[in-house]
């Protein structure tokens, strides 16, 4: 069962952590090498749920652990794993999370990435359950073809702080600005991860797409990021630019009740219903364009859908977004919204799908706000459209928040 944790806004952690993860599993990320997996898998580190600790669970080869555990090594090297990024695109951090490894936790980490674009890449996927499995001989042959051992070191060795729930979270701001598609994590000399978080923006390659092509503009795999929010109590805002439908309530972004709803609920004439509050969050879409097709996705909230929602667009230069992101999108020193979508009633556990008349003619738009009252759930959002060129493409995607 999906595991859900409250999101809890200016927690001390870094401000990279509210971009995407782009290797986690549910965005397509895959080990595709590891040294050795003897007490747990490498791919563990890329579960979306925060790892677990089940005290009595032992399997065969030891204490059963939720994230990449290997052997204490008795021969010399140190072990190490290669990772696909599910979405390749630009990094600004990585958490390092050891929760629950105390006495098994690895002391110090590395971290090279490569952007293998245009290279044969030996199919590699590890599959099925690796515990007790080390690589063999011809994996190693296999993966010595990608000399990983050479990528460049976006985190250099660095000691590593124990699981427990104070100290678990191990930060890293990464300044790399290139497209990346594969890491390498080196532990040395070997030990417990629980999971591996690789933020960043996904980055397409746009010289191949015709303004022609209808594509998704907000999802993560063309480069949509979440610039901001009210509210993400239950679930962050960024999950609705996920893959596919979503899997659950844990991927989509959910609000807290508010707690300004009147003691007692009235709607208008039209069925809206009135209440003074709303929450809110924006994307900074993957390249600019003319939204012609919306698509918002109640799916799994069924007593905790929003009642209605709404979607503005605006036009901004990188530099107005950092002074917007800096005042927190106030609404006073905020751009000027234009009415992509009027409010429109919505349905528990259902995909509203609005195009034609229903979407408004706005122009060229870079970034979007979904607004919904009072609160409430929504699984994903979509914003088919065109692209329009501008010469600042580049820029905008590699932008930091
Ligand atoms: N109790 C343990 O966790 N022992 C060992 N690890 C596992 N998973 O059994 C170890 O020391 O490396």
């Amino acid at each position: 069962m999906a595991n859900r944790s409250a999101v809890k806004l200016n927690s001390g952690q870094p401000d990279f952590v509210q971009f995407n993860n782009l290797v986690c599993e549910t965005a397509g990320g895959k080990v595709i090498f590891a040294t050795d997996e003897w007490f747990a898998p490498a791919r563990n580190l890329l579960k979306r749920e925060p790892a677990e600790f089940l005290a009595s669970a032992f399997t065969e080869f030891g204490k059963w652990m939720d994230g990449w555990e290997t052997r204490r090594k008795r021969i010399p090297g140190h072990d190490w794993c290669v990772v696909q990024l599910g979405v390749p695109g630009v990094i600004h951090g990585v958490d390092v999370d050891t929760s629950f490894f105390t006495g098994n936790y690895t002391p110090s980490i590395s971290i090279q990435a490569a952007c293998l674009d245009g290279r044969s890449v030996p199919s590699l996927v590890l599959e099925g359950d690796r515990t007790g499995m080390a690589a063999s001989e011809s994996q190693f042959e296999a993966v010595a073809q990608l000399h990983s051992e050479s990528w460049e070191e976006i985190v250099p060795v660095t000691v590593l702080r124990p699981g427990y729930s104070d100290s678990c979270h191990n930060f890293f701001s990464v300044t790399f600005p290139h497209r990346v598609t594969h890491i390498r994590l080196n532990m040395y000399p070997d030990g417990g991860i629980a999971r591996l978080r690789v933020y960043g923006v996904g980055q397409r390659n746009w010289s191949s797409v015709s303004s022609q092509e209808e594509v998704d503009l907000v999802t993560l795999v063309n480069g949509g990021v979440c610039v901001g929010y009210s509210d993400a109590h239950f679930g962050h805002p960024r999950n609705m630019i996920g893959l596919g439908r979503a899997d659950s309530m844990a991927d989509g972004w959910e609000t807290a009740r508010r707690l300004d709803r009147p003691k007692v609920l009235k709607m208008d004439e039209k069925g809206i219903l009135q209440v003074p509050g709303f929450e809110w969050a924006i994307f900074r879409l993957g390249h600019p364009g003319v939204i012609s097709r919306i698509e918002i996705d109640t799916n799994h909230f069924k007593g905790n859908f929003p009642d209605w929602c709404k979607i503005e667009g605006c036009s901004i230069t990188p530099e107005e977004e950092q002074t917007y992101i800096k005042h927190k999108w106030s609404s006073d020193k905020g751009p000027t919204w234009k009415m992509l979508l009027l409010p429109q009633k919505l349905k528990p556990h259902f995909r509203h799908l609005y195009s034609g008349e229903c979407v408004l003619q706005c122009g060229r738009v870079s970034h979007v706000r979904l607004v919904i009252a009072p609160d409430g759930g929504v699984s994903r959002l979509r914003l088919w459209g065109h692209i329009i060129s501008s010469n600042s493409t580049n820029l905008h995607q590699i932008s930091k928040l």
